[in-house]
């Protein structure tokens, strides 16, 4: 039995997904970009077994219940399909992704699980049909098959819904910094949030034409060396997509006080003059875009004023195959 194990790096969107188009397909209503973070991973091994008589799952070393397994066994079946195999497989994954910084390690455990299922069912899937696998586990997840700066096309259908990496000007040098909060909140999912917002709240539709024509914008601007119109589009983003939680029916949002106290820091810190800007997604952290010639400063004083732990993550690497036994 060949046990293949991948790694692949948690990301973070700069133009956000928000919304799903088909949730089958795990279609977006709208493109986004985002970066790979060097600093947080997912190691997954996947074994087939043609003895087993069921999937298995272990998480971080503890077994996983049936429902988790349920989820993996759904994707797996993607795979069986691929590979037009009926074996069961054993999956171990180790997630290296702080869960209090608000980071989704769903990104990184699909796209891991994508190649190294696809890898030991014997496909030799490319690039773009390994981000279309990843996509199927969870929509951020086709985003974290390719290190650095990355699309992930809104698309029509399965084949044209695909991440890839962009260009990037190398003389950016984007830092981003996660901020690692002790207390955890009970967080809406993604999913279950973004649903909500497709179903109810009229703010959706202008929101999925604003990010469709703002991926493009933000794909043009990286090749560029303006980090303030870059840091601009980011912080817009994430909070045009909270505005369409607020109007749906009923309203929520994923802001805490911390949140808000935080973004006014990092608005602060820029009318100073340091190159910050925040992002946040479906929980109540904020993110911080800089770069990397400010990013010890930013850091220490982000660190000083929230008094908890700062990242400092660099664009991180492809996914990639770590070892064959
Ligand atoms: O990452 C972003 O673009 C923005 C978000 O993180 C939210 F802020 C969405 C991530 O959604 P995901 O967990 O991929 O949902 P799934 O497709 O239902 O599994």
């Amino acid at each position: 039995m060949l046990a293949v194990t991948a790694r692949a790096h948690t990301n973070i969107a700069l133009i956000k997904y928000w919304g799903k188009a088909d949730s089958e397909l795990m279609l977006p209503a709208n493109s986004s970009v985002s970066m790979t973070l060097d600093q947080f991973y997912t190691e997954t091994t996947v074994t087939f077994d043609a003895d087993a008589t069921a999937d298995s799952f272990v998480l971080d070393g503890v077994r996983q219940d049936f429902l988790a397994t349920t989820k993996i066994t759904r994707f797996l079946d993607i795979v069986r399909a691929l590979a037009n195999t009926a074996s069961f497989a054993h999956v171990e994954s180790v997630n290296h992704v702080p869960t209090a910084a608000g980071l989704a390690s769903s990104a990184s455990a699909f796209a891991a699980l994508a190649l190294a299922a696809s890898t030991a069912a014997g496909l030799n899937l490319t690039q773009q049909e390994l981000t279309r696998l990843a996509r199927r586990g969870s929509g951020s997840a086709s985003r974290s098959i390719n290190g650095g700066f990355v699309i992930w096309h809104r698309g029509h259908d399965d084949a044209s819904s695909f991440a890839e990496p962009v260009q990037v000007n190398p003389n950016l040098n984007l830092r981003m910094l996660a901020v690692v909060l002790d207390h955890r909140q009970k967080r809406v999912s993604s999913r279950q949030g973004m649903a909500e917002t497709v179903a109810t709240s009229p703010y959706f539709p202008a929101w999925a034409d604003a990010a469709e024509a703002a991926s493009h914008a933000m794909v043009r601007a990286l090749t560029g060396s303006d980090f303030a119109e870059i840091g601009a589009m980011v912080e817009r983003s994430a909070l045009m997509m909270h505005a369409t939680t607020l109007a749906a029916n009923p309203p929520f949002t994923y802001f805490q006080p911390e949140t808000l106290a935080t973004l006014q820091l990092v608005q602060d810190m820029r009318a100073k003059g340091l190159p910050v800007y925040a992002t946040m997604d479906a929980g109540p952290n904020v993110k911080v875009l800089t770069t990397a010639d400010a990013v010890l400063q930013v850091q220490d004083q982000l660190a000083a004023a929230l008094n908890a732990p700062i990242t400092v993550c660099a664009p991180g690497p492809d996914a990639q195959i770590i070892k064959e036994e």
